[in-house]
Formats: structure tokens, sequence, C-alpha cells
């Protein structure tokens, strides 16, 4: 026979099985039995209830299928009611001893469950007997009776029981707890409490998914299971494995429960008012459905009215908008956003028109100011701050972060020795009675013929020759001139500030001082001007001798006119660091007429933080004076040495022709007669041709020069120095003072002319230049023999790290003579066109190149001296062009 086992649920159980389970009475008899005996719950649980006391319990039109588990439930608590009315007297197992299911097992079982099978080892009831009303015998809807013979047994698996515990549970303890009787006991007998009750209580909100579970269609145990109710096998584990202790638990847990209900009875909940919504959410397969997806969309309700902003783009709605329209389906169209009314900008109107209410100094002012002009559309994406927020606007005030966020180094950083800024190129001794007297460039002083559309752009003349576009050169004017870098960099830099320089010095971790970016910087912008003094190649000379003869790093830098820049005091351009990978460029401009030397962002923009580097391309001229690159990248070249040289594809012949155009060689001679070029970036056969044309006519400059006196004291010069170096110093000591005798040749013809007397002086100074290579060995920088001819010293950037030894290392001429050498002698971009001063003053426009020391020995020996020559082929393009726009010109 098989049997429902009905475990008690422990104490611990209990209170689950009341929230989760709902015991529902069939009869006001039972319900009654079950808890006007109460306090007589005790004894042997019940396992099995016998069909008739199911029957019995069901009245013919209560809706069985609900009931039937709770009915069961309730059965085997009524179990414990009548064990005392019937002690002693126990069914023996297997004796009638069931539960009938009054109507038919739910529609579908699941394959899987199978029921359980009663436990021989406990004892089974006969609750029907037990409580009497077996006599009764079965009746079916109708009232007949049921023939005993053709009593049905049925078979109630746990299943059918589980799937309505649940709800039976709780809503019996619902109905215990909704009225209590005059006697203060519970009247659970209430049906509309039941789960049939068209008020669902608790166990409504639980879900619709559960609401599903109630439906005889759907109440299988697998949904009783997703219902989220306590596993039922669980309950009945419990009910079956009780034991004698453990019932009692169990009734005490239920007086407990009922004190509980009872002060619960006030409750909104146990009243059924329900404060929350009922939310009803279908799952399927642990999925999500939208049941009303499928269903038509119910037609939208009339929108309200919005008002929508007249001049807004997107129609969003406003404040002060004037403009009233409908606005279309609340779904396709996006949340407008609404300003607050009260608050931070309470009171204040967005301005369109935002000079409105201004002097008309500041209106003048605003008019300067490109981002606050006028656009007629209200700036809603930035209101203004408060009240006078656009004259805050106007009159400047610095907008402070609340935190750094270009992490520029926090102040007291230590600072190179002797750190001094200058923001101007500052004349020092004779440089600037030198450069006065050259009629410097004024032949390139013609308009540009940019139209305000092209914005002084890439085509504009004046840029492609690295002229800086002013009032004299440029035909647009400021406001549509973009060719104004270095007035630019003025205007941003004037109020100082590190956001607006915009660059910082800082310690690297191996190369010395660096300097980083505090700000971005779009491509090819300017950055930072290089500058310092500008001394003449003498004064040079003397300080490298005299000043800076101990120092490691020197910061001089051939500039332009053979003058030199000395940056020890000048911008912290100076501290720019060299990289094969560089993110600037040094290049020289021509600005007002005048060379300067400014840092430029490359192809590439810059963000902050980024530590600035340009290419030296240097040229140590020497393996002893190479310096490992530490700049890291991934093309680094390994040495601070000179940029591999691009290989020119050959010119088609009739570009050739073409270059050899008349007009372009008129213009290359006339240049010629100026400017000394530099053919040390020039390739092929060319610009060797050039190098000794020019050699031929420094030969002339000489002859010209008249300076029989002054030969023969730089012959005596010589003669002493020869005589000095031999003593102190080594073979290739010589080999300078001989290279040194060309510089103080003309040093000492210079000396003769002015003065006369003082040759004696100048050939001291030579001597000492000569042997000063033994003084930069003593520190450790060597200079090394094997200079190349074809260096052309013709502008002379001498870097940094500039060693007392290259002091030694004299040019050829007097004009093209090198600054005392730097070890890291930088090459970087600077024009080609440089006029020699010496040759102008002597009245002589060719100048003399290293390849006319070689040619006339005096550079064979050369030291492993400078590279001096910074034009870069660009450079020497765009002069080009120039020519020719000026020979057609
Ligand atoms: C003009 S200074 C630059 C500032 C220098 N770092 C300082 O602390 O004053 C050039 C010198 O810096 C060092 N230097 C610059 N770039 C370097 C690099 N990529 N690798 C190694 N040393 C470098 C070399 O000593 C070089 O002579």
């Amino acid at each position: 026979m098989a049997v429902v086992e009905m475990p008690t649920p422990a104490m611990g159980e209990l209170g689950s099985l009341l929230c989760e389970s709902s015991f529902s009475s069939s009869t006001p008899t039972d319900t009654d039995a079950i808890f006007s005996n109460a306090p007589s719950l005790s004894s042997t649980p019940p396992t099995t209830v016998s069909p008739d006391s199911m029957s019995l319990a069901s009245e013919p039109d209560v809706p069985k299928p609900e009931s039937v588990a709770a009915s069961s439930i309730e059965a085997a608590v009524a179990l414990h009611e009548n064990e005392e009315h019937v002690s002693g007297q126990q069914t023996p197992v297997g004796q009638d001893a069931i539960v009938v299911a009054e109507q038919t097992l739910p529609p579908e079982i699941p394959s899987n469950t199978r029921p359980r099978r009663a436990r021989t080892s406990l004892p089974v009831y006969n609750i029907a007997r037990l409580a009497g009303t077996d006599v009764h015998g079965r009746r079916r809807s109708k009232g007949d009776a049921v023939k005993e013979k053709k009593k049905k047994r049925r078979i109630v698996s746990d299943a059918v029981v589980l799937e309505h515990d649940d709800e039976g549970v709780d809503d019996s303890i619902n109905a215990l707890a909704k009225a209590p009787d005059a006697q203060g006991r519970l009247d659970a007998s209430d049906l509309d409490r039941s789960i049939t009750s068209p008020k669902p209580a608790k166990s409504a909100r639980i879900s619709k998914k559960t609401e599903s579970i109630r439906s005889p269609a759907h109440g299988t145990r697998r949904a009783t299971r997703l219902s989220g109710a306590a596993p039922v096998e669980t309950i009945a584990a419990k009910f079956s494995a009780i034991t004698k202790r453990g019932k009692k638990a169990a009734d005490k847990g239920l007086v407990r429960i009922r004190g509980e209900l009872k002060r619960l009875q006030d409750t909104d909940e146990f009243a059924h008012i329900e404060t929350r919504p009922i939310l009803y959410t279908v799952w399927s397969n642990g999925k999500y459905v939208d049941v009303d997806a499928g269903q038509e969309a119910a037609p939208e309700p009339p929108r309200k009215k919005v008002k929508v902003d007249a001049n807004a783009p997107d129609g969003r709605d406003t404040v002060d908008g004037k403009k009233q329209e409908l606005a279309g389906p609340a779904a396709k169209r996006p949340r407008a956003k609404k300003w607050l009314e009260k608050g931070l900008y309470a009171g204040q109107e967005t301005p369109i028109d935002v000079s409105k209410g201004l002097t008309a100094q500041e209106r003048k002012k605003l008019a300067k100011l490109p981002e606050l002009a006028p656009s007629g559309k209200a700036n809603r994406t930035f209101p203004q701050p408060m009240f006078n927020g656009l004259r805050l606007l106007i009159h400047g005030r610095d907008f402070k972060l609340p935190f750094d966020i270009c992490s520029p180094l926090p102040p007291g950083q230590p600072k190179p020795a002797a750190y001094r800024t200058m923001a101007r190129n500052r004349f020092v001794g004779d440089a600037a009675a030198y450069w006065k007297k050259t009629p410097h460039f004024e032949d390139f002083a013609s308009r540009c013929v940019c139209k305000p559309e092209d914005g002084c752009g890439e085509d504009c003349q004046n840029r492609i020759m690295l002229y800086e576009c002013d009032d004299t050169n440029c035909s647009l004017g400021k406001a549509f001139c973009m060719n104004r870098a270095f007035q630019d960099l003025q205007e941003r830099t004037k109020k100082g500030g590190r956001y607006r320089v915009g660059v910082e010095v800082y310690k690297t971790g191996d190369r010395g001082y660096g300097v980083r970016s505090n700000r971005c910087f779009k491509p090819n912008q300017i950055i930072m001007e290089y500058t310092g003094e500008i001394i003449t190649e003498e004064e040079c000379e003397r300080r490298m001798n005299e000043v800076y003869k101990d120092n490691e790093c020197y910061y001089l830098m051939s500039f332009d006119q053979n003058m030199i820049i000395d940056a020890t005091t000048g911008s912290i351009a100076r501290f720019v660091n060299h990289s094969c990978s560089p993110n600037c460029r040094m290049i020289k401009w021509i600005v007002s007429g005048q060379p300067r030397m400014a840092l430029f962002a490359g192809d590439h923009h810059i963000t902050t933080g980024e530590e600035l580097t340009y290419d030296y391309n240097f040229d140590p001229f020497s393996a002893k004076n190479v310096q490992k690159c530490l700049c890291g990248s991934p093309n680094c070249r390994g040495v601070l040495g000179p940029k591999p040289k691009e290989v020119k594809p050959p010119k088609p012949k009739e570009e050739k022709k073409s270059a050899k155009s008349s007009s372009v060689k008129s213009a290359k001679r006339k240049l010629k007669d100026v400017f000394a070029f530099d053919a040390d970036e020039e390739e092929g056969p060319a610009a060797k041709k050039r190098k000794i044309k020019a050699a031929t006519s420094v030969k002339r400059t000489l002859a010209r020069a008249s300076l029989k006196g002054a030969k023969g004291a730089a012959k005596g010069t010589v003669k002493g120095a020869v005589k000095g170096a031999v003593k102190g110093a080594a073979k290739g000591a010589v080999a300078k003072v001989k290279r040194s005798v060309s510089s103080v040749s003309v040093a000492a013809k210079k000396k003769t002319v002015l003065q006369g007397s003082k040759i004696k002086v100048t050939t001291k100074k030579a001597f000492r230049r000569a042997t000063t290579s033994t003084v930069v060995k003593k520190h450790g920088k060597k200079s090394a023999p094997a200079a190349s001819p074809s260096r052309s010293p013709s502008l002379t950037i001498v870097a940094a790290g500039v060693s007392a030894e290259h002091a030694s290392a004299k040019t050829t001429t007097p004009a093209r003579r090198a600054p005392p050498a730097a070890v890291p002698t930088a090459k970087t971009s600077s024009r080609k066109l440089t006029p020699s001063r010496k040759a102008l003053e002597a009245g002589v426009h060719l100048e003399r190149s290293p390849v006319a020391s070689a040619k006339s020995g005096a550079t064979k020996a050369a030291p492993q001296g400078l590279e001096l020559s910074h034009t870069t082929t660009t450079t020497t393009t765009t002069t080009r062009i120039r020519l020719v726009t000026a020979s057609s010109a």
C-alpha cells in the first residue's frame, strides 16, 4: 500500500513551513479538531492518513485540487489531535492508512517522480477511524453513498501533496490568524483564506509564477520547485524521520506559532491590505518573459505640451524657451535635460547676447576673445558662472584645478648649478657691433602673396623660407596669418606660469637634466625659444678657456653670422636632451630680420609629461669624442652621432635642366656673392663642386685681403706655437697648432689691422690654444685627430657637453673658425645662408670652407674638430626656392 509520508518538521523547519506552506482546512470540523485540541498535540507522529478522513473532510463543491495537499497535511496534523482521543489505537502498518486524493491526480506528474514507498517501520493510522468518521462512508458529489466495496484508494504522491503545500500552509495560517473566536481560539475554518480565496494573500505577492502553480493545470511538482518554496521532499523527509522528541518540539512550536499569529493579526499583511504594488513577472527557462510584448501596444495617452527652445538645435526642453510644440513619442526621443531652476544657477538667464550689459571697454575686450564671440546660441553646455560670469571670463582669472592634472614637479626641485634664465637673446661684447654691420636678410623682406583663406599656410613664401610673417612682409595681417610662431609664443608666455610656459626642467635618471612638457603641444607648434648670450667666436673661445674650462657641459650653439649663442645663461631649452627619435626640432627662424632659434614640436603632438628631445645630429669627428646615447629609442644610433645621411634619388634629367635654368643660376651666383653656402648637408658632386669653389674663393679672399703683415705675424706665431707644442704636447697637438695657425693668422691680421702692435699677444693666445689639447686630455675629454676635411664649419652649433679640449679645435678661418670644440657638437636645424662676417668686413663675399683649408693644407690634420655646420637639407632646399622666387621676382 502506498502511503504518504508526512514528516513532521523540526522546530527550525516549522517557521519555514509556515511561511511557505498553507494548511487549508476542508471542513470546519477538522480545523476545529485540530486547534481546539491543540494543547494535546503530542504523541506519535502521523505518517499516513486514511482516505476516508479526506473524503469526509472534503466538501463536494470545494475545488479539490487546491485543498488536497492541504487537507492531507491537516490530516496529518489532526492526527496529533486525535491520538489522544483514540489513545492506543494504532492502525497497523498498511491497514487502510492512505491519504486519498479526492480528486484525480494532477494532469502531469513528472516522469521522474515516483511515489514514495511507505515506511513500514512506522505506524500507520486510519484517520477516518480515529476521527470517528469512518462510519459515514463516502459520498459522491451528489450525495450518493459510495459502496464500500468499490472504495477507491488512491495514491497520493508527495508530488501532489507538495505542489500545494506552500500555499496551503500559508493560507491556513492566515486563516487561523484571521479571527480568533470568543475563547481566543483561532478560526481556521475561514475558507476565504484558503488558497482558493479570490483575494490572494501573502502568497499572491510571491510571483505570477507561483500563481500559475496554484492552478491545477500547472500543478506540477516542477512548478512547485520553481516557485521557490522549500523543497517538499525535505519536509516530507522531516516528517518521516520525526521522532517522539521531535514531535514534542514541533508541538511546542505550533503553540508558539499561534502566539505569534495572534501578535501579527493586526498587521496589514494579515488583514490582506497590500501596501506595495504587486508585480507579476513571468519567467521561463530562467529568462524573463515579457507577456505584454506580444500584445499590441496600448495607445499612448496624449503627451503634455513641452516648451522647446527655438534656438536649441535638437529641440531640447528649455526653461526659458518661447516656442512651444508637441514633442514626439517619448520612446523615440532622448530625455531632455533640464537645468536646475533652483540652486546654483537660480536666477541666471542663459545669455544669448553675451555682450548684453557690458561696458564699451568690456565689449572691446570681448571682441578679442573669439571663443566668447556671440554665436546666436545659448551655451547650455557650460552655463556662465553666477552673475558676472562673463565679466570674469573677459577680465581673466586663473582657473585653478583642484589638483594638478599635469603633475608638474612640486616646488623646490633641484635646479642645475647657476640656474639662470634669460628670455631674450642678448648681445655681449663685440657681437652687437658686428651684428649691426650686417645687412642681414634685407634682400628677402618681400611680402608674401598669400590669400586670407590660405592663412600663410604651407605655401607661404615666408614660411617656406623660415621667415616669420610680420607687418613688413605679410600681406594678410595678424588676423589671418598663421605664420607668427614667435609672436604666438610671446603671447602665450608673457603672463608666466608653468602651464603657459608649458615646460619644466627635471632631473632625468641617466642623462642629467632634461626638459619635459607641462601641457600638450600641437604638431609643429612652437614650444620655447633657445635664447642666451650672443657672443663672437673670440668671446666663445675666451669663455671656453677661462670661464668654462672645468665645466662638464657647455651650452653653446652656433647661431648665425658666426656668432654663438651661449645659453649658460639663457632659456631652459639648453637642457633639452638628444634623442634619435626626437619629438621636437630645433629650428632657426628669421623674425623681424633677426635670427632666432626655437624648439618646435615635431610632426606629432606632444602630450603632457613627455620629455622633449631633438636630434643633436651630433658629429663628434672622432671616435674618442663619441658619447653613448641613452635615449632608449628603438632606432637609437647608440652614440650621440650624426644622422645617417639620406640617400636622395637622382633627379630626372628634365628637372635638372630646369634647375639649371638661367634664372636659378644667376640667383645662385648672386647668393654666393652674398652668402656662403654650407655644402655640408649636400650630397653628390654638385655639393663637392661648390665646396671646392668656395675654397678657391677663400684663397682669393685671403689674397685680396692683402694681409702680408698679418701673415708674417702668423708665421711667427706658428713657429712659436709649434715649438711649444712639440715640446709640451703630443704629435697630434702639432697638427692642431697648425690648424690653429689660420685662425691665429687671421686673428693676427685683424689685430694687425686694428691694433698693429698686439700681434704678440695674439700669438700667445694662439699658442695656448694650440696646446689646449693637453689640458683637455687631463680633463678626460680627448680630441681626436683625423677630422674629415669635408666637414664644413660654416654654421656652428656648439651644443651641450662642450669640453675644454675643443677649445683647441680651431677651424681654419677666423670667419669660420669653430669655437672651442664641443664634444657633443650638435647639429641642429639652422639656415645655411650665413654671411661671413669677416668676409663682409673685408669686403669679400665668399667664404672659406673647410675644404679650402684642406686644400691649402691647413685642415688636413684637422682636429677632431667640430661639425659646426647645422644646416638642414630642408633649409637648404627652401633657400633655393626662395632664390628662385627672388630671381624671378
Ligand atoms: C645640452 S646638454 C643637455 C642637458 C644636460 N642633460 C644637462 O644636464 O645639462 C647635452 C648633454 O646632455 C647629455 N645628453 C643629452 N642627451 C643625451 C642622450 N640621449 N644620451 C646621453 N647623454 C645625453 C650629454 O652629456 C650631452 O653632452
